[in-house]
Order: structure tokens, then C-alpha cells, then sequence
């Protein structure tokens, strides 16, 4: 047994506690509806979603009336079946058409009491907003991720790799020959003279130097190569697949173009090289760059002590062969 209580504007049970009390809903910041179940009649709303509908009163509407007609769809085939069965449907994404015309996404909940439909609608501007913040944030997350990531791969002065980040790049390279094998050809390249060159035009133009060396070596390579800074003027190229009819075309090539970068005396840069060529048994040593930075750091010694100017690959059977 139910009491209304108009002057307190609350309905009593038995026991005197109130059980509803329609003009608490003035308070509520959504929307609040009662609608029939067969006719879709709007039995009753809040004050706030009289305003936010712009609905006049006494209201004469239906769900259809503040509802898209693709959410007026979905209410009829998916959400009605469905509160028939269970009592409720909860966080449905609907479409409001609000006062003047405007959709506005929003969540409902739905009850159903003695063919009562009790909406409670949450208009989403907020939810997206906040939603759409989160986005934002995410990706704005991810990019100064990848930039952190880039920052922490480059060397500090050129645009190369620096060592951490080529070891890295390098394994994946053995990791992908030791499934299935392809030669890699691991080549030092070091300035020549590099101290007469900061001794006679400064350190600065030293840099400069060695700006212009990486860029050129950047676009003597292929995507699939690695090219880093390994040391002050010393640089690692690891050439995928490649052998040493490979390393003598692409090391041709390399001595060529580096020519072409001149000095302030008019001089042409000469670089000397040190390579070797990764064996499929030398797969199983426990350390693969260590065991073939050794052999191309004695190539590259012997190019230094033979002139300069060139490249020489360690050949375990025939020592250095000058390319
Ligand atoms: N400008 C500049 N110089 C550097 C940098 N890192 C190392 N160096 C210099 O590179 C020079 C290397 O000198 P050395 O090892 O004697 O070699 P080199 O003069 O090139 O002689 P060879 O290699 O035998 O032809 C040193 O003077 C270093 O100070 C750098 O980042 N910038």
C-alpha cells in the first residue's frame, strides 16, 4: 500500500518511508523519462529534460519524437526485446534530438516497471569530450614516445645511429640469417688524417666533416643496411645480404663519393676501410658483432698501414685482401 503525500510531494509505503518523490527529479543533471511500453508515450518527465528537449507542458509526445530514427529503430528491435525479457538495459548509446533540431549522442539506461519504461539519459557531450580527450592524450603519448625512442637511437651530431641502437638493429639482422641464412658484410670506415683536419681548420670544421660524411653515407646505403657512428670518426656500415664481390662494387662506389667532399685546402676526404664477411658457422659465436668488428678492425689496420685510401677485407685463409 502506496501514500501520496502531495504537500511533500512524496509517495509512503506501509512503513512511512518515502519511495519516490517526482520533484526530487528537478535536481537530477539528466535526463529522467517515464514512457509506455506499447504506445511510447512520454508519461512524464524532469524539469531538466523538459528544458533540454525544449518540450512544452503538458507533454503530448513520444519516444519517437525525441529520438533519431535510427535510435528510435534500435529501441523497437533490439533495446524493447530485450528489457521485455530482463527488467533492463544499461549504458545504450542513443541519439537526442534536442531542443531546435540538434542530435546529441547520449547514454541511456533503461527499467521496466508494470509496462513503465524508466529512462535515465546521460547526454554524452561530456563522456565524448572526455573521451576524445583520452585520445588525444594517447597519441600525443605515442608520438613523444617515437620521438623519445628516435632521440635516444641517433648520435648526438650526425644523423646516424649511435652504437646501442645499431647493435640492436644489427642482431635483428643475425637473428632473421640464422633462420634462414644470407651473408652480412660488417665494414669499419675511418677518416683519414681526421686529427691533421681539426689540428689545421678547427674542430668545428672537423664536425662538419663529419656531418657531411654521414649524410653521403646515408645515401650510398640501401633501406635493409645499417649505417651508425661507432666512435669519434670511425663508422660501421653492415650491408645486408651482401659478399665480397658486394663489399668491392659498394666500397668502389663509397671511396668515389667520398672523394667528392673537399677541404677547405682544396683536398679530397679519403677514408680508410676494414671488412669482413659473416660465415654461416660464424653464427654460432656468442658474441656475432664482437667476432666480426675483430676481424674488420684488423682489415681496417692493415688499409691504414698500407697507404690508406682503400678498402681490405680479413679472408681467414688468405689474410688481407685489398679490394
Ligand atoms: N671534430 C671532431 N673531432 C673528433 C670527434 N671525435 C673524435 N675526433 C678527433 O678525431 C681524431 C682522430 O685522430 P686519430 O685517431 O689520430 O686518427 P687520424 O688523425 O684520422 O689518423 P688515421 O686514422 O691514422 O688516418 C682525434 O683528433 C679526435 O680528437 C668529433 O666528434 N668531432
Amino acid at each position: 500500500m502506496f501514500a501520496y503525500d502531495e504537500s511533500r510531494h512524496c509517495i509512503f509505503n506501509r512503513k512511512g518511508v518515502c519511495q519516490l518523490n517526482e520533484w526530487v527529479g528537478e535536481d537530477f543533471p539528466c535526463l529522467l523519462i517515464k514512457s509506455d511500453i506499447e504506445t511510447t508515450n512520454i508519461i512524464w518527465l524532469n524539469p531538466f529534460a523538459y528544458d533540454y528537449l525544449g518540450l512544452k507542458k503538458p507533454v503530448e509526445a513520444k519516444i519517437a519524437n525525441i529520438v533519431s530514427k535510427a535510435s528510435l529503430i534500435f529501441y523497437e528491435s533490439y533495446i524493447k526485446p530485450i528489457i521485455l525479457a530482463n527488467g533492463k538495459y544499461l549504458e545504450v548509446q542513443i541519439t537526442l534530438i534536442s531542443e531546435g533540431g540538434r542530435r546529441v549522442p547520449a547514454v541511456a539506461n533503461l527499467t521496466l516497471s508494470d509496462n513503465i519504461v524508466y529512462w535515465a539519459i546521460y547526454v554524452a557531450k561530456e563522456r565524448d569530450k572526455l573521451y576524445q580527450e583520452l585520445l588525444e592524450a594517447r597519441d600525443l603519448l605515442e608520438k613523444k614516445t617515437e620521438e623519445l625512442t628516435a632521440v635516444s637511437r641517433k648520435d648526438s651530431l650526425t644523423p646516424l645511429l649511435n652504437r646501442r641502437a645499431a647493435k640492436d638493429d644489427i642482431n635483428v639482422l643475425i637473428t632473421q640469417s640464422s633462420r634462414a641464412f644470407f651473408p652480412l658484410s660488417f665494414l669499419l670506415l675511418d677518416i683519414d688524417f681526421f686529427k691533421d683536419i681539426n689540428d689545421t681548420f678547427g674542430h668545428d670544421e672537423g664536425d662538419k666533416v663529419l656531418v657531411a660524411l654521414s649524410n653521403l653515407l646515408l645515401k650510398q646505403v640501401r633501406e635493409t643496411d645499417v649505417v651508425a657512428r661507432w666512435g669519434g670518426e670511425e663508422f660501421l656500415i653492415v650491408l645486408y645480404n651482401a659478399n665480397i664481390e658486394s663489399i668491392k662494387s659498394f666500397s668502389d662506389r663509397l671511396h668515389n663519393a667520398i672523394e667528392t667532399i673537399v677541404l677547405p685546402n682544396g683536398n679530397p676526404l679519403t677514408v680508410s676501410i676494414g671488412g669482413a664477411v659473416l660465415e654461416q658457422d660464424e653464427l654460432k659465436e656468442s658474441d656475432v658483432i664482437a667476432a666480426q668488428l675483430l676481424k674488420a678492425d684488423k682489415a681496417l689496420y692493415s688499409a691504414k698501414d698500407n697507404q690508406r685510401a682503400h678498402t681490405r677485407i680479413f679472408d681467414k685463409e688468405k689474410g688481407f685482401i685489398r679490394l
